[in-house]
């Protein structure tokens, strides 16, 4: 059987997991799966697990491991045929312990941010609810202001991307995802970029990706000719 690529990326929020996402999907031809659009999806749907999920979210709370689980699981089984590229997910051990069941990953890119630049980042991100498309009034500025590029519908600011809810949020993050970053690290998969810049992170994700996905590929070739 043929040999697929298969990554997750992490990071608090603002880190730039969607955006580095974008990078490497457009560069690498993966498939980017983001568990928010995911929830969101679902909550368009209004699936049972999407109508669970609004409940959580409403109240600004992370959805639960089983249901979480239950939304994205299936959802991988129908990439089986694909390289992929999963952002969001898992955030908590127990999500990781559920995702390992399902598939061996590769890699595991870990994103660690100072807390001063992730603050800043998100005063400044405007989203498109509908798309999940993110903006940044500095780094990304959408063509108009307030305005997404591509249905020229407004763009709105979250509430938990204010600072104060952030500080909250990044406490949280950094409680949850420490057993994930052991497990992945006690693999052997882990790899950490620390910077400010995406700019400057991106290049280094890019040449680990090289070193991997070339191989990987050129594998999957060899096993479909036999
Ligand atoms: N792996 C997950 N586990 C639990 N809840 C999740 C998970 N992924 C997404 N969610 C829920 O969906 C919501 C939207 O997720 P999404 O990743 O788009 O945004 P976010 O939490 O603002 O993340 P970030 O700020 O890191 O981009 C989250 O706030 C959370 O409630
Ligand atoms: N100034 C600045 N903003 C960035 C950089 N990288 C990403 N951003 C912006 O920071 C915000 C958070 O990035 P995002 O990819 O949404 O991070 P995520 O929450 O980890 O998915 C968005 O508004 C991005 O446009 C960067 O290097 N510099």
């Amino acid at each position: 059987m043929s040999k697929l690529f298969r990554a997750v990326i992490m990071g608090p929020p603002g880190s730039g997991k969607g955006t580095i996402s974008e990078r490497i999907a457009h560069s690498f031809g993966l498939k980017h799966l983001s568990s928010g659009d995911f929830v969101r999806e679902n909550i368009a749907a209004k699936t049972e697990a999407g109508v669970q999920a609004k409940t959580y979210i409403k109240k600004g709370l992370l959805v639960p491991d089983l249901v979480m689980t239950r939304l994205l699981l299936p959802r991988l089984e129908e990439m089986t045929k694909y390289s992929w590229l999963l952002d969001g997910f898992p955030r908590t051990l127990a999500q990781a312990e559920a995702l390992n069941s399902a598939c061996d990953l590769d890699v595991a890119i870990n994103l660690n941010i100072p807390l001063e630049t992730l603050k800043e980042r998100l005063r400044h991100r405007w989203i498109h609810p509908p798309s999940g498309r993110v903006y940044n009034m500095c780094f990304n500025p959408p063509r108009v202001q307030g305005i997404d590029d591509i249905t020229g519908e407004p763009l709105i600011q979250q509430e938990d991307d204010r600072p104060e809810a952030l500080v909250a949020r990044l406490r949280h993050y950094k409680d949850v995802a420490k057993p994930v970053i052991d497990f992945y690290k006690a693999k052997g998969i882990l790899y950490t970029f620390s910077d400010t810049e995406t700019d400057q992170i991106w290049p280094n994700i890019s040449t680990l990706l090289s070193t991997k996905i070339p191989t990987i590929q050129s594998d999957a070739r060899c096993a479909s000719t036999h």
